[in-house]
């Protein structure tokens, strides 16, 4: 007998589709998601010492610092120049029970609903004065309380549609509803064995049902922790290795970065130039910078760029586009009337040095329809806007 036909296990990228994806901010209430919302955005959002301070979302965005980018301005020095962004939700505190209604229940878990990926802020600074909800610092019962939170709701969320198809492919024997039905079952027993959605291996056409779905434990989580400026700088805190260790056991794979409101608001209100000596007395730099680019890379998004004399530009993709739906960032009618691509890698041309040696080394290369973008590509895209061919200007 010939082997069955495998299903293709290609990997499919879970989530909304698109490129305005945000992350959103996620811990108990006070913790410190609004504080860090505001260094992190240079925003005025309302941060206080009192639980439920933040109610509806703050939404805003932070360049994605690129030293690439920075070497295109220098070297195109265009007279526009307009960098990545990676958009930033600070939603309200969640609190045990929320799934069930407690604290701002439903609607917290709707605007974590409404992000693609989550910074999970775990507190771990010691202060009497800031009240903690659930008593005492313990930053590994809290990411239980949150990871609990989100596994009850998902399972509500899974409850209704897994019926519903269940019936269709038992009763009524509707063969297309089959995997869905599968999908959807396994997604619930996932659940059962608290295995978020992420981690499981999914092929396509799951996904496809998955994404129809936007289960909270299939959305990336980065972990951030939050700790006093003190320990900050000394790199050392009694719960980082507990963390970690709870991390690699219940989301292994993911990424915990250590960050300090206190210390970030401190450097915030400095003077540049007093900052820098600060910073380098204490041997200790800031990790916002880390932070917004593990964030944006959680989205599952990159960027290429354009590049010349009027514009330096940064175009966000979702990761694996190709060149048509690339070249659709700039104008609809660049990927309607698509024809080629002529990419150069930033790297070959940070180290030839200009355009014209990139071209002589042969680094500079034709693409067509099925070319797989790559971060970093520096393109200029050739498309056919109905009257003839026109090449689109480099911007
Ligand atoms: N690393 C830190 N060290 C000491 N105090 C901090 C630190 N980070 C934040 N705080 C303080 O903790 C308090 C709560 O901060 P913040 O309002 O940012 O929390 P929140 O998580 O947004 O709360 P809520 O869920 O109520 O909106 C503030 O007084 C803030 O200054
Ligand atoms: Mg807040």
């Amino acid at each position: 007998m010939p082997p069955k036909k495998q299903v293709e296990e290609r990997p499919a990228l879970l989530g909304r589709l698109g490129t305005n994806l945000k992350v959103g901010i996620l811990g108990l209430p006070n913790v410190g998601k609004s504080t860090f919302f505001n260094v992190l955005t240079k925003s005025e959002a309302q941060a206080e010492n009192f639980p439920f301070c933040t109610i509806d979302p703050n939404e805003s965005r932070v360049a994605v610092t690129d030293t690439r980018f920075d070497w295109l301005v220098n070297h195109y020095k265009p007279a526009s120049k307009v960098p990545a962004f990676l958009n930033v939700t600070d939603i309200a505190g969640l609190v045990k029970g929320a799934s069930e209604g407690q604290g701002l229940g439903n609607a917290f878990l709707s605007h974590v609903s409404a992000c693609d990926a989550l910074f999970h802020l775990c507190r771990a600074f010691d202060d009497d004065d800031v009240t903690h909800v659930e008593g005492e610092v313990n930053p590994i019962r809290d990411l239980e309380i949150i990871s609990d939170e989100l596994f009850a709701k998902d399972m509500q969320f899974v409850e209704g549609p897994l019926d519903k198809v269940e019936k269709l492919v038992t009763r009524a024997n509707d063969k297309t509803k089959k995997v869905e039905f599968d999908t959807l079952a396994r997604v619930k027993q996932c659940l059962v064995e608290k295995k978020p959605i992420r981690l499981e291996a999914w092929n396509e056409k799951e996904v496809e049902v998955l994404n129809k779905h936007l289960f909270l434990t299939a959305k990336p989580i980065v972990y951030l922790v939050n700790l006093s400026e003190k320990d900050y700088i000394r790199k050392k805190n009694k719960w980082l290795a507990k963390i970690k260790a709870w991390i690699d056991l219940k989301d292994p794979g993911a990424v915990l970065i250590p960050f300090s409101g206190a210390f970030e608001l401190k450097l915030l209100d400095m003077p540049e130039d007093e900052r820098e000596k600060y910073l380098k007395e204490q041997e200790t730099s800031s990790n916002l910078d880390k932070i917004v680019h593990t964030g944006y890379k959680a989205l599952q998004l990159e960027y290429f760029f354009t590049a010349g004399e009027d514009e330096v530009k940064a175009w966000t993709i979702q990761k694996g586009a190709v060149a048509p739906k690339a070249a659709g960032r700039i104008h609809t009618d660049f990927e309607k009337g698509f024809i080629m691509a002529e990419v150069m890698k930033v790297s070959d041309l940070m180290e030839l040095g200009d355009e014209a040696k990139v071209k002589a080394a042969g680094k500079y290369r034709q693409q067509g329809k099925t070319y797989v973008v790559q971060d970093g590509d520096i393109i200029f895209f050739k498309f056919n806007a109905g009257a003839g061919l026109t090449a689109a200007k480099k911007k």
